[in-house]
């Protein structure tokens, strides 16, 4: 079966110039190599990684902000060419309009596709109330809690009815208790709609609750380093994090993890120590 995305041998270089030397020549850098991956209709796969491996990187050659320096990104088995009504993205700072209503937010990608004025004001209130913000339609965001301002974020991305979305740690500016409530809404939104969601983390706990699978990434220059299938029982009336299975994941994932992220610092430090990369 043709995979919702697939990655395939993907790498991606960054030139970057030095302003202590403005005159020297470009260095290139490889941000992400030989970068392999295939992501099921329908699937929620979560993409772990130390920091600066990469992630926003991946998310934004998928979202089609930038093309890979070489290798095939495909959705639905053709090649991606840049931004599309397809494929939504939620990053952790909410990027709404101020100057909008959650409503006339949520509106804006649908008048973007011509969506009649009527049917606009309908799915704005039907997603607004599928991320539970039934009687705040009419608020501002400086109205809204943080929390409020994502679940918007979100139904923004929705109501366009992408098949594929791309979120780039979007509950990581939220308290704890948000953020798990976001979790479940997020779950429960991908149960009733069946999209296929690659979700960016730096939390193991929301990757291991979240992901069908997580894939570890290594420290830069990117690579996939392994995935883990997560087999937890998410079934109503279940709390998987108090599964014992469920730490037997963290700790896999942390495992995983663990060389990465010191092998992350010690590039940061080398690079600020030489300041001739720049870091994540
Ligand atoms: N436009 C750019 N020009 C040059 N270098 C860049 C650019 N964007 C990102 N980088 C570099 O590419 C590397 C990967 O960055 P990216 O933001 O994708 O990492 P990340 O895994 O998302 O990091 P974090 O977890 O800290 O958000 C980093 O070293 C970053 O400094």
């Amino acid at each position: 079966m043709t995979p919702k995305l697939r990655l395939e041998h993907v790498r991606h270089e960054f030139t970057v110039r030095d302003p202590d030397r403005p005159r020297r020549a470009p260095a290139r850098f490889t941000a992400l190599e030989d970068v392999t991956l295939d992501i099921g209709a329908g699937e929620f796969l979560v993409l772990v990684g130390p920091s600066g491996c990469g992630k926003s990187t991946l998310l934004d050659l998928l979202g089609g902000l930038s093309r890979p320096s070489s290798g095939r990104i495909l959705l639905d088995g053709s090649p991606v060419t840049g931004p599309g009504l397809d494929r939504g993205l939620v990053f952790q700072q909410y990027a709404l309009l101020p100057w909008r209503t959650a409503r006339g937010n949520v509106e804006f990608g649908l008048e973007a596709k011509r969506v009649a004025r009527r049917e606009r004001a309908r799915r704005a209130r039907e997603y607004l109330e599928l991320v539970g913000l039934a009687g705040f339609e009419e608020h501002y965001p400086h109205e809204l809690s943080g929390g409020m301002r994502q679940r918007v974020a979100i139904a923004r991305s929705l109501a366009f009815d992408p098949e594929v979305l791309l979120m780039d740690e979007p509950f990581a500016a939220l308290d704890a208790q948000t953020r798990e409530a976001l979790q479940d809404e997020l779950l429960r939104i991908w149960t009733h709609t069946g999209k296929t969601v690659l979700f960016v983390t730096h939390s193991i706990d929301e990757a291991v609750y979240l992901g069908q699978r997580v894939a570890v990434m290594t420290s830069r220059p990117g690579r996939i380093k392994t995935v883990i299938d997560i087999g937890l029982d998410r079934g109503a009336g279940t709390d998987p994090r108090s599964d014992p299975v469920f730490g037997q994941y963290r700790h896999t994932v942390w495992t995983e993890l663990r060389g990465e992220v010191t092998a992350a610092q010690r590039l940061e430090r080398t690079a600020a120590s030489r300041k001739d990369l720049p870091h994540g």
